[in-house]
């Protein structure tokens, strides 16, 4: 891997301010999803290591929440600044370890960054309150102050986006953290690290341990020092890691599983429903928990639709992340690829047709063909799973309110989407989904101004935007008489 600064390429944890090894010297190999080889090996800690990283956590957090906010703010914009001026070498390491398209790659860098940015601006304007008083003589004031050691856990679909997304809100409210990146794809995690250091985050600010999933977050969750757990996941863990949040009342956020909806209603422009579709169900090879997982399209276009986005899916060009011009990478890893697999033979083996795609793609390895098929019912698997991969199933239905019953028949509630033009259905169908998330006539909702989260079994608590903040701040109330 050429980069520009090899000294980004880093294989150790960073804790404390300094990168270490596992206490046992274990380590574990990073592949390339292309082509399975070896890129780097990396640390395998466990709860030890993850206690010390706590502990460091709690030591600087003292001194950096009392630094003013305009500090807190300079130190985290040079963050972003370093970010976005090593935004080539993060996006190749992010396609080494993660597989996706070396375009999209930089895309995720910007978008990484763009929490950074928005952050850093953002902690100035953490406000309090005055209240009337109830009483005469009392002056009732709110603050907010910094929850203090955060634990954050992160998935491998977005290496960078998704550690920014939590750490810049929680460093620049002036709490401390500690991060566990997914196991796939630690090497962007720990460049984000070496960047922090070099913008000024002082030591045990930011630590990265990676390793044995279930030791450090058990060390997570059973530390008393830590007040805050944020993951980002799916809900079988997410579930878990709530439950094991109990015995010491921690705050939770989860970003958990979804089952997006994408209805195309009659009166939809349907070109821009297509492209809407290729952008939300394609991006990251299907692999977002916003990605469009069920596509209910009204009778009357059903036909129309299916032609047109079958065309947009067959000029897809399906390469490793590195090949100029890929739009589409491997999986994750052959499980991911397995279970993508075995959602369509389902649905194929209970009626539905395979229009283009439908098996592993001819590249071999964790390449999947980009696939849509149609005659999809809710008796498939492929209507209540996650399906994390490039398969666009195509439902028919007829009315409203039977589009909107679908769309909410499931225990998730991340992501939405439905196109129509007709402003009184925008508005109903907008109130009816049970969703944190509507795109209207629109296939991308991510950016860091708006609030990220979901309803339901999909997750707790919102991030991005001001509310971002809000997750990572603690309301003091001071009542104070005599006067
Ligand atoms: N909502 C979302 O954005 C995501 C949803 N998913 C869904 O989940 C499916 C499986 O993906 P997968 O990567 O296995 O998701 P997981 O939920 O298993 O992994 C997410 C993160 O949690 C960590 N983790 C796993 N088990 C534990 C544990 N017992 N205690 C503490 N941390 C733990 C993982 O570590 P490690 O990597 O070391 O195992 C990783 O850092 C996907 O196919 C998709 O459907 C997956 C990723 C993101
Ligand atoms: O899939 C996820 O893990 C959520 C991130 C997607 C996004 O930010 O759009």
């Amino acid at each position: 891997m050429k980069l520009k600064d090899p000294s980004l390429l880093r294989d150790k944890c960073y804790i404390d301010g300094s990168w270490i090894s596992a206490d046992s010297g274990e380590i574990f190999p990073v592949t390339n999803p292309a082509n399975g080889e070896t890129i780097a090996s990396v640390p395998r800690m466990g709860e030890a290591e993850t206690h010390r990283a706590i502990e460091a956590a709690q030591a600087a957090f003292s001194s950096w929440k009392d630094r003013t906010a305009k500090e807190r703010a300079n130190i985290v914009r040079k963050w972003y600044e370093l970010i976005m001026a090593n935004q080539d070498d993060l996006a190749l390491l992010m396609t080494m370890e993660q597989g996706k398209p070396l375009a999209e790659a930089k895309g995720e860098v910007a978008y990484g960054a763009s929490f950074v940015e928005w952050f850093a601006e953002e902690c100035k304007r953490v406000y309090g309150d005055t209240i009337p008083e109830h009483l005469p003589g009392r002056r009732l004031v709110v603050t907010k102050e910094p929850i203090g050691v955060v634990a954050a856990i992160t998935p491998w679909n977005f290496p960078i986006a998704m550690i920014t997304r939590k750490c810049a809100p929680a460093i620049a409210a002036g709490c401390t953290v500690v991060v566990k990146p997914a196991e796939d794809t630690p090497l962007c995690a720990f460049a984000l690290a070496e960047l922090a250091h070099r913008a000024g985050i002082p030591k045990g600010v930011l630590n990265i341990v990676t390793g044995v999933a279930k030791q450090i977050g058990k060390a997570m969750t059973e530390s008393t020092l830590v007040r805050k757990l944020t993951f980002t996941g799916s809900t079988p863990i997410g579930k878990l890691l709530m439950k094991q949040c109990a015995d010491t009342v921690k705050k939770t956020s989860m970003e958990l599983g979804g089952n997006a909806p994408f209805i195309v209603f009659d009166d939809a422009d349907l070109d821009a429903a297509v492209e809407g579709a290729m952008l939300s169900k394609f991006r990251n090879a299907g692999q977002t928990c916003v990605c469009a997982n069920r596509i209910l399209v009204q009778e009357g276009v059903y036909d129309a639709f299916a032609e047109k986005l079958t065309k947009r899916v067959s000029e897809l060009k399906v390469a490793p992340g590195t090949t100029e011009g890929s739009q589409q990478g491997p999986l994750i890893n052959t499980a991911a690829a397995t279970k993508v697999s075995e959602l369509i033979n389902d649905a194929v083996g209970k009626g539905a047709k395979t229009v283009i795609g439908g098996k592993p793609h001819d590249l071999g390895g964790n390449f999947f063909a980009p696939t849509v098929i149609t005659g999809v019912t809710d008796d498939m698997r492929i209507f209540s799973e996650e399906i994390f991969g490039p398969v666009a199933p195509l439902y028919k239905f007829k009315t409203e309110e039977e589009a909107v019953r679908m769309a909410n028949d499931t225990p998730f509630g991340l992501a939405s989407y439905f196109y129509s033009r007709d402003i009184g259905r925008v508005w109903r169908v907008s109130r009816a989904l049970e969703y944190g998330i509507v795109g209207i006539n629109e296939g991308i909702i991510s950016n860091e101004v708006a609030p990220f989260g979901g309803v339901k079994e999909s997750g707790v608590g919102r991030e991005g935007s001001k509310y971002g903040m809000e997750d990572f701040l603690e309301i003091k109330y001071l009542c104070m008489g005599g006067i």
